[in-house]
């Protein structure tokens, strides 16, 4: 792996302005935040800046925001889960540049940290573009990133100020390269990949490389119905991304060029509403009703991922099985965490997992700390898997 700056390079930072890019898109449910693991990883990052003397700006998305401003994805919801986690206060400005920005920082103490509002409020942030990234710069002395788990996006606060401004891996970035390097480098084999979870337009084309490098790729949640619909199954109201039919079965070719296994849920639960406790059946596959939609694979697919975790020797996964945050579609996620857990208490397996929703899965199964080693990341942990070149790692390797 090629080197970069830590904070250990960064010496007589009092009173400088350090922009430090966070991943603070956390899971919320009714405006609280429902897992604080990404919180948490930071706050290291963010407290030794700030024991140091340094100003401490953050910069961070949440979510995915269309049209520019919206109250649900604004970052002020977040400031009070920060401050709970970091036992620190954290001041907010209502944008990440322009003069919101510039006075809020103007009137920091050394050691204050400030949360900039969402990044993605601005759609320059996604096109890195430079005037937005320059704007940015301008509140700061130093960037520091410590968002992996963003690092595969090339947006002005993931890259492009790491052009402008001299550039730093924080804590978190360092420990998951190093995690991961170690964990993963080079990974024995028979390796399986559990890929689930709803960012099925983002996450499907990952699948393309993924194959080449894993014995059995189990596929689950809303990409797993996007395959099964591809492969002629009715999937009825179920979350599906129809149009990427054929990308799922170009990867199913791929797959078994490679020699691959795909496996597919045999059985789902299925349920007509989305919501906690919602009247539920186990069906057969091929048997969905047309007004129903699966929300968890169902026992026998348990026992089929659970057969291929056993004769694995690396487990590699992102993204849940089912609609974990509501009972009962939890089950087939907790049943499989559990038992990847076991195997890698057993000394069987090496377990690797990332993704927000994923680390808060494994956190409601309780088994998190069985783990080899559970990453912040999902998209970027997968990016990584693939062998791709991360741009907001790259450009601190480049370094400034
Ligand atoms: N069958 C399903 N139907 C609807 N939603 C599902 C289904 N299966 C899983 N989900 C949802 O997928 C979401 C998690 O997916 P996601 O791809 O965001 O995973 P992640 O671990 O957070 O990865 P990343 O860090 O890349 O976001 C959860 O909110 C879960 O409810
Ligand atoms: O949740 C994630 O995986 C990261 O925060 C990146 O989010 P994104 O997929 O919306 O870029």
């Amino acid at each position: 792996m090629a080197a970069f700056k830590t904070l250990d390079d960064l010496t007589d930072i009092t009173g400088k302005r350090v922009l430090v890019r966070v991943d603070l898109n956390v899971p919320v449910k009714d405006g609280k935040v429902t897992d604080a693991t990404r919180i948490e990883r930071v706050a290291p990052t963010i407290l030794e800046l700030s024991e140091k003397g340094a100003k401490v700006i953050l910069l961070a998305h949440f979510g995915r925001p269309k049209d520019g401003p919206s109250p649900d994805l604004s970052l002020g919801l977040i400031v009070p889960a920060v401050e709970e986690v970091l036992d620190h206060a954290v001041l907010f400005a209502s944008d990440c540049i322009g003069a919101p920005a510039a006075d809020a920082v103007a009137k920091m103490n050394n050691g204050d940290i400030l949360l900039l509002e969402n990044t993605r409020f601005h759609k320059e942030e996604e096109k890195n573009d430079a005037a937005f990234t320059k704007a940015l710069a301008a509140n700061g002395d130093v960037y520091v990133n410590d968002a992996f788990s963003a690092a595969h996006r090339a947006h002005s606060s993931t890259e492009g100020l790491a052009q402008l401004l001299p550039a730093y891996a924080g804590r978190t970035m360092q420990a998951e390269l190093e995690a991961l390097e170690k964990g993963l480098g080079n990974p024995v084999r028979p390796v399986v990949a559990i890929v689930g979870g709803a960012k099925v337009s983002t996450k499907i084309d990952l699948l393309m490389n993924l194959v080449k490098k894993v014995d059995a790729l189990v596929i689950g949640g809303g990409m797993a119905n996007t395959f099964l619909a591809a492969r002629g199954t009715n999937v009825g109201k179920s979350l599906c991304e129809h149009d990427l039919a054929d990308t799922a079965k170009q990867i199913m070719i791929e797959a078994a060029t490679a020699g691959c296994a795909i496996v597919l849920p045999e059985d789902g639960v299925v349920a007509r509403e989305f919501k906690a406790g919602a009247d539920n059946e186990v069906v057969a596959i091929e048997a969905i009703p047309a007004d129903a939609m699966v929300l968890d694979v169902g026992p026998k697919s348990v026992e089929a991922i659970n057969s291929w975790i056993g004769r694995a020797t690396t487990l590699v996964w992102n993204g849940p099985l089912g609609a974990f945050e509501i009972a009962p579609f939890d089950a087939a996620t907790v049943a499989v965490a559990k038992y990847a857990a076991e195997c890698t208490k057993a000394r069987k397996l090496t377990s690797v997992a990332g993704g927000g929703d994923t680390v808060s899965a494994l956190n409601h199964a309780g088994v998190a700390d069985d783990f080899t080693y559970v990453s912040t990341a999902g998209g970027a942990f997968l990016e990584w898997m693939e062998g791709k070149v991360l741009p907001g790692v790259a450009v601190l390797q480049a370094g400034k």
